[in-house]
């Protein structure tokens, strides 16, 4: 490590004085004017856990759903999954170091994690459309060139397709072609070949309508649209050329509003969906003929892909086990319908993809999602080779299934102060501040079928309430309630939470 060149290059990112962040619940987030440090830094870090893993690292530049003016970043691991923990813990020492501190914690890094500095060191990196996305990216470009790492930029991408390019490339591209038109290539023949497959006579012309949260979805959409051949033809709305980003649009406002975004004309029963703003989450929806509302959200869609994966897995009738992960804002109703009616186990984590994908793992076959619209399917090497055999080998209904399972593999990339609060039990229990998990249990009890939390977020200067229960009426009361006792009770500042917040 040429430390002297760091330093060197360093100051020309300066670290602001006392700036402190967390690597969070999706990496660094913060607005995007505190962040040309972290970029460096995390260019950095990229070559340090390419050189230890002697594969290709992903570097994400993006907030997500949140704001225009915010951004942020995040690493991924060489199978396309979220940054090891321990990798998270070195990140926020690196991101925090003061500047003079910055070449002992590198060597620290290295040392600690056992890094062979002489291995080289390949990083991928994508960015969203945000105004400060291309100066950011390129300052993770520089932070991996003056430690001597080869890069190769893929400019605008979605996050899904960063995750999926990384693995392409340290498969030796068995999983697919690491470019966007292998990605586009792998994902619609595998959808336009289930469909066939799946659909009876008479659908097979679909309209979706897709509002693009005015981000990077819109661009990637526009792209892959061409492949969908005529079996589904894809219109685009809030594609960026009006709106403001994840701005009254975007799977975040439709799930925290409950109702449609604007931009978008939707007819009854026609199906819509929306992304967020790196197009990593999806909600669908659609108005009945009575112009009510009705939201598939991520606990939705993990029931409906579970019970079509578990009538194809009785037809294999090969024993392989299927499991659901879901996190604390999973609705009660979704979690004992999988549970009692569909019998398939239900396991919850901690909020955020990785914690998610690391228990889906576990199983043969594992759906996982967040009630906000990340998610996918995993399939266990195992599962993915019997399912291939059957495909080839068995008889006629059995092969039609395990075809179908065959076209599902690839359809999912299956590549994923608020802090006096602390919980526990995949944060669905507080333990600090003493009394407030009291105070929510007794308030919870006032309600049926009632449900409620609350945590720090792991990408937002907020706390979360969560509220359930069996009216809309009672979850605005038992939420409104909750959130006072956080604000008493926690310390709460400036005005006291209002009604219908
Ligand atoms: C309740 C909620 O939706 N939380 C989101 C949000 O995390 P917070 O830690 O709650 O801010 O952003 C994460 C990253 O996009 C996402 O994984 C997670 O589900
Ligand atoms: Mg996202």
């Amino acid at each position: 490590m040429d430390l002297d060149a760091v330093t060197k290059q360093s100051v020309l990112h300066a670290k602001p004085d006392g700036l402190i962040l967390q690597y969070g619940t999706a990496g660094f987030r913060t607005k995007a004017e505190h962040l040309d440090h972290v970029m460096f830094r995390m260019g950095l870090l990229a070559v340090l856990r390419s050189k230890q893993t002697k594969s290709t690292i992903g570097v994400m530049v993006t907030a997500s759903h949140n704001p225009e003016e915010d951004n942020g970043v995040k690493l991924v691991d060489p199978l396309g999954e979220m940054l090891a923990a321990s990798w998270e813990e070195h990140a926020t020492c690196l991101a925090n170091a003061e500047e003079q501190h910055l070449p002992s914690v590198l060597v620290d890094i290295s040392e600690k994690a056992a890094v062979d500095l002489h291995q080289d060191a390949f990083v991928v990196i994508g960015r969203d459309t945000r105004p400060s996305s291309e100066k950011l990216a390129q300052s993770v470009i520089d932070g991996v060139t003056v430690l001597g790492g080869q890069f190769h930029d893929y400019g605008l991408l979605t996050t899904p397709q960063l995750h999926y390019m990384v693995f392409c490339r340290n498969s030796k591209g068995q999983y697919g072609k690491a470019t966007v038109e292998g990605y586009y290539q792998k994902l619609s023949s595998a959808f336009v070949e289930l469909t066939k497959q799946a659909f009876c006579t008479g659908d097979d012309h679909r309209t979706l309508k897709v509002d693009c949260a005015n981000g990077i979805g819109a661009l990637k959409l526009a792209e892959m649209k061409h492949y969908f051949s005529q079996g589904l033809s894809v219109q685009l709305f809030n594609d960026g050329t009006k709106g403001k980003l994840n701005h009254l649009c975007g799977a975040d406002f439709v799930k925290s509003h409950q109702k449609p975004p604007q931009g978008i004309e939707m007819k009854a029963n026609e199906s819509c969906c929306s992304f967020d703003g790196d197009a990593d989450r999806i909600v669908y929806y659609y108005h009945d003929a009575d112009g009510q509302f009705h939201l598939i959200d991520g606990d939705k869609i993990a029931t409906l892909i579970s019970s079509f994966l578990k009538e194809l897995l009785v037809e294999i009738g090969d024993g392989l086990s299927l499991g659901v992960v879901q996190t604390a804002y999973a609705n009660g109703s979704s979690t004992r319908y999988l549970e009692e009616v569909m019998k398939v186990p239900v396991y919850c984590t901690k909020t955020g993809v990785k914690h998610l994908h690391h228990k889906a793992q576990e199983f043969d076959i594992g759906v996982y999602f967040e009630a906000n619209g990340h998610g996918t399917v995993l399939f266990s090497k195992a599962a993915e080779t019997k399912i291939k055999q059957l495909a080839k080998e068995s008889e006629d209904e059995k092969r039609k299934a395990a075809k179908m399972l065959e076209n599902i593999i690839d359809l999912f990339n299956q590549v994923a102060d608020r802090q006096v609060i602390s919980t526990t039990d995949a944060e669905r229990q507080v333990v600090t501040p003493p009394g407030l998990q009291d105070a929510i249990n007794d308030l919870v009890k006032k309600y049926r079928l009632s449900r409620a939390f609350v945590r720090p977020s792991g990408t937002e200067d907020i706390v979360r309430v969560y509220a359930e229960a069996d009216s809309q009426e009672n979850t605005d009361s038992l939420a409104y309630e909750v959130s006072l006792a956080v604000f008493q009770l926690a310390g709460g500042i400036g005005e006291r939470p209002q009604r219908g917040f």
